[in-house]
């Protein structure tokens, strides 16, 4: 990925016209300083000159490197998830939309078009290549209908769009499903995604987990975007310098380490060229020189944080050995024989890759150095030792690394390393290091578990540092802007941060500590080694915060961060239990729901499913030591007071459609199936009203004011707030009445599906659930409720919507935008069945099965694009009552806002 995420690069345009440079590159195009536009300028005689040196490319190969190397990036694809339902996925995308290619090429504009192929290297036949541009897949309807498709799976989950090279990492990190994986550099996420689905390979519930660390805060709500999909329980987002990731002791005080850790550190890209073709101008072998400080860093303090067995896969999309083969050595070297190269030449034996270098050199201002000595001898100061190669003898065998080049199989560049831990890491003696002096005094040396060793106090140091800048920053805004009161909360925040550093310095506890671990003070706790038994008893109990509150008024360690908080309020669990009837003991959520709000809020906004392996980690974290900034998967948001007080229903939370594919198998109540016109309707209109005799008449119950109900009765819309729009804002969604007159409200057609309606009557008013019928799913070929298989990923999950039993109607709890996918998917599937059933010239009886999925072409079409313009004009506003009431608060909601 590079250093992109360092800034914005130059923004890409599409200009119409020709120009010297292929075709597809013309989206490229650039605008100098002058304003004036143009191509961009792909070579570098810097870059050529450097990489002949390095010996990168085979004898012969440079001219097919190079050539490549100016020509874009075909599209690539993974299918997600396993087995049965991304098998069938795969089928649909070969013999409905690749088959086209089938009967001759495909010719445009007198070009000829190779058909899209599977990735011989990756399993099933579940990665996908090809290379068309925009313009051809403008001019072409097939290319048109495939880039379609691309589109909408990518955004319903089934498909994730990532670069060929980019997947090997995750593949070689071998994941299995009770592995703790660290992933230290996530963000966007694409291979945090892969591994999740790895983890869920054969069950929803693995007992293993994934964090994903970013250090950028702003990358950490992209990564949790990119993930929200997979709907996981088993993973956390943390926002750390991944140097100092922190150590989290379990109560036998022994560290939690990792089963399988990636370093996919940043590094400067130039194996992305041909999807940034700006990088050819910005090249500089001080790119890669400037980082590989870093890249060991974050390397050799994950190999502390890993078990031994445990598996690592350190990785670039860099062809630089100074950020490649010259840090593996490095983190070898530094292991003293605890960590091993392992040979994966049998790994994924189709993918054409070139083994590591051996000998390399190194670009200074002073010139090109192939060995320390040469560099020294010439002067070369600021290079570390470790740019480098090691002498020959005591050399590791690199070539058990593997480079991936462009031209070899039409993809991006690649370094890859897989290390296996044999045992304990030796602890580093500082002074040792060949580090130039400024970098030294930065660089903390750490116990085999990540605990800082020489300054035992420095991670908390650094952290409080950074807290105090971001505070003073802050003060200074608001002075400026003469915001008082926020400029008196930043000073307090800084002399806050102040006086805890002086208390760590001084050996003295930190202020404002919530637990016995932080009574001990951070440095305490910090200095204490892997074999060191925990000196601060057990993990929280009880409603303890999960992440003990360190400093910070409302209990958080983290500012704009909230703490992680177990669910544990015996009264509110037994009336969701009841309510939803969860299956007893077929999920535990007593003793996996948490929350982010403060301690000390009853019936926080909304509670969130962590698995086993998760949970016990978070309970671990007395401290509060893990700065999470989403955590878990969104099963259930509180209701507003008044949809309770009105008793339009008892229950005071309701499913959140993202937990849907995890809480649907455990569902006894409040859940019905709808046959697929139903689902359909209720996905375009947002919601269907219900026919008299299931109106709830709530007006007459204990305690209930009924206000609302008498309001729509009378259809009293002068006395105040129209009774839709009340509903909407309090979170009772009336769906399509929303807005409308009483008059309009009573064309629509209510439910009248025998089958439904008899479901309904034991459905109370509230939260409910509505699944797709088995055989209408069946007959439509999408999922059924029956079939699910364990650990599908959940755009395999069967189709179904959170949604509303109102007084007089049943609405969708869904956001539009996600609606919008609901509705094109099935709307897909009953258009092609309707068009299968009129070109098999279906008899009257056959018709007649299929009724309740006989919707004409040209309905469904209607219907679907109908609710896409309505998500497209809505995006970012409230869709639902589930949107509306989302807070800017920090955490999981930070994200949600983020994607709605
Ligand atoms: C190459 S990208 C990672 C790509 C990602 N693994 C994926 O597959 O989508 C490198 C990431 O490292 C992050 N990063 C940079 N310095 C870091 C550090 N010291 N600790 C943790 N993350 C860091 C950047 O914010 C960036 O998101």
């Amino acid at each position: 990925m590079g250093r992109k995420y360092k800034g914005k690069r130059t923004q890409a345009r599409d200009i119409k016209g020709k120009g010297s440079e292929p075709a597809r590159y013309q989206d490229k195009r650039q605008r100098a300083s002058n304003g004036v536009w143009h191509e961009p300028k792909l070579d570098n005689a810097l870059f050529e000159d450097y990489y002949k040196a390095q010996n990168i490319v085979p004898q012969g190969e440079w001219d097919a490197f190079l050539t490549l190397l100016r020509t874009p990036l075909p599209t690539s694809f993974r299918i997600n998830g396993s087995g049965k339902f991304a098998a069938g996925l795969r089928d649909h995308l070969e013999n409905d939309f690749f088959s086209q290619f089938g009967s001759g090429p495909l010719v445009v504009d007198g070009e000829e078009l190779a058909p899209p192929r599977a990735l011989e290297w990756y399993p099933s036949r579940l990665a996908w290549q090809f290379a068309f541009s925009r313009t051809q897949l403008r001019k072409h309807p097939a290319l048109a209908a495939i880039h379609e498709m691309v589109k909408r799976e990518n955004e319903a989950g089934s498909i994730t769009r990532q670069e060929v090279v980019s997947m090997v990492p995750a593949l070689l990190l071998d994941v299995q499903p009770e592995h703790k994986v660290l992933d230290t550099c996530a963000s966007p996420g694409s291979k945090t995604v892969q591994i999740l689905e790895m983890l869920h390979h054969s069950t929803s519930l693995p007992s293993g987990f994934v964090v994903a660390n970013d250090a950028d805060a702003q990358r950490c709500n992209l990564l949790t975007h990119h993930t929200k999909r997979t709907c996981s329980p088993a993973l956390v987002i943390t926002n750390h310098d991944a140097t100092l990731f922190p150590v989290i002791r379990n109560d036998q005080g022994e560290a939690i380490r990792f089963d399988r850790i990636l370093c996919d550190v940043p590094c400067s890209g130039d194996g992305t060229m041909r999807k940034a073709p700006d990088i050819w101008r910005r090249w500089s072998p001080a790119n890669g020189n400037g980082l590989h400080g870093l890249q060991v860093r974050i390397t050799q303090h994950a190999a502390r944080l890993l078990v031994p067995g445990g598996r690592m896969v350190y990785s670039t999309c860099s062809f630089n050995p100074v950020e490649d083969e010259a840090v593996v050595a490095e983190v070898l070297r530094e292991a003293e024989g605890a960590l091993e190269l392992v040979d994966v030449s049998d790994s994924l034996p189709a993918l054409r890759r070139v083994p590591g270098l051996r000998t390399w050199g190194v670009q200074a201002k002073e010139g090109f150095f192939a060995s320390w000595d040469a560099a020294q001898a010439g002067g070369a100061t600021r290079l570390l030792r470790s740019m480098l190669p090691p002498a020959p003898d005591a050399t590791p065998p690199l070539e058990r690394c593997m480079r991936v080049l462009p031209h070899h199989g039409d993809t991006g560049g690649f370094f890859i390393a897989v290390m296996r831990k044999t045992r304990d890491l030796p602890t580093p003696a500082p002074a040792q290091r060949a580090v130039p002096a400024a970098e030294k005094a930065q660089e903390p040396a750490f116990s085999d578990a990540g605990e800082p060793v020489g300054d035992a106090a420095y991670e908390e140091v650094k952290e409080l540092a950074d807290e105090a800048a971001d505070a003073t920053k802050t003060f200074a805004q608001a002075i400026y802007q003469q915001d008082i009161p926020v400029a008196t909360e930043a000073a307090a925040d800084s002399a806050a941060c102040v006086e805890a550093v002086v208390a760590l310095v001084g050996g003295s506890s930190a202020p404002a500590q919530s637990d016995a671990a932080s009574a001990a003070g951070p440095a305490a706790s910090s200095a204490q080694g892997p074999d060191t038994p925990k000196a601060n008893g057990g993990p929280a109990q009880g409603p303890e915060p999960v992440g003990a509150a360190k400093r910070g008024a409302g209990g958080q360690r983290w500012r704009h961060i909230d703490p992680v908080l177990p669910f544990t309020d015996a009264e509110e669990l037994a009336t969701l239990a009841d309510f939803y009837g969860w299956e007893a003991g077929t999920i535990p959520l007593g003793q996996q729901l948490i929350t982010r709000s403060q301690p000390g809020v009853a019936q926080p906004k909304r509670l969130y499913f962590v698995n086993a392996g998760l949970r016990d980690l978070l309970t671990a974290d007395t401290g509060g030591r893990l700065k999470v900034t989403s955590v878990g998967l969104k099963v259930l948001e509180r209701q507003t007071a008044a949809a309770t007080h009105d008793g339009r229903t008892t229950c005071a939370y309701r499913i959140a459609q993202e937990g849907l594919p995890l809480l649907l198998p455990h569902l006894t109540r409040q859940r019905i199936s709808i046959s697929a016109a139903e689902a359909l309707r209720l996905v375009t209109e947002m919601g269907v009203p219900l026919p008299p005799e299931l109106r709830i008449v709530t007006r007459d119950l204990p305690g209930t004011s009924g206000a609302a109900e008498k309001a729509e009765d009378e259809g009293d819309e002068a006395a105040g707030e129209p009774p839709a729009k009340k509903a909407r804002v309090e979170g009772d969604t009336e769906g399509p009445q929303e807005g409308k007159s009483g008059k309009e409200r009573k064309l629509r057609v209510p439910l009248s599906d025998e089958a439904t309606l008899a479901q309904l009557v034991d459905v109370q008013g509230g939260c409910c659930v509505c699944v797709l019928r088995s055989g209408d799913a069946t007959a439509l070929g999408l999922e059924s409720v029956e079939a699910v298989v364990p650990g599908a990923v959940a755009a395999h999950a069967p189709l179904a919507m959170a949604c509303w039993r109102g007084r007089a109607s049943l609405s969708v709890l869904v956001a539009k935008a996600e609606c919008a996918l609901l509705a094109d998917k099935l709307g897909i599937a009953m258009a092609a069945r309707a068009a299968a059933l009129q070109a098999s010239g279906a008899g009257a009886g056959e018709a007649a099965s299929a009724q309740p999925l006989q919707a004409t072409v040209a309905e469904v079409a209607a219907a679907v694009e109908k609710v896409k313009a309505a998500a497209a004009a809505g995006a970012g506003a409230a869709g639902t009552a589930a949107e509306g009431e989302q807070g800017a608060a920090a955490g999981n909601e930070q994200e949600e806002a983020m994607v709605l």
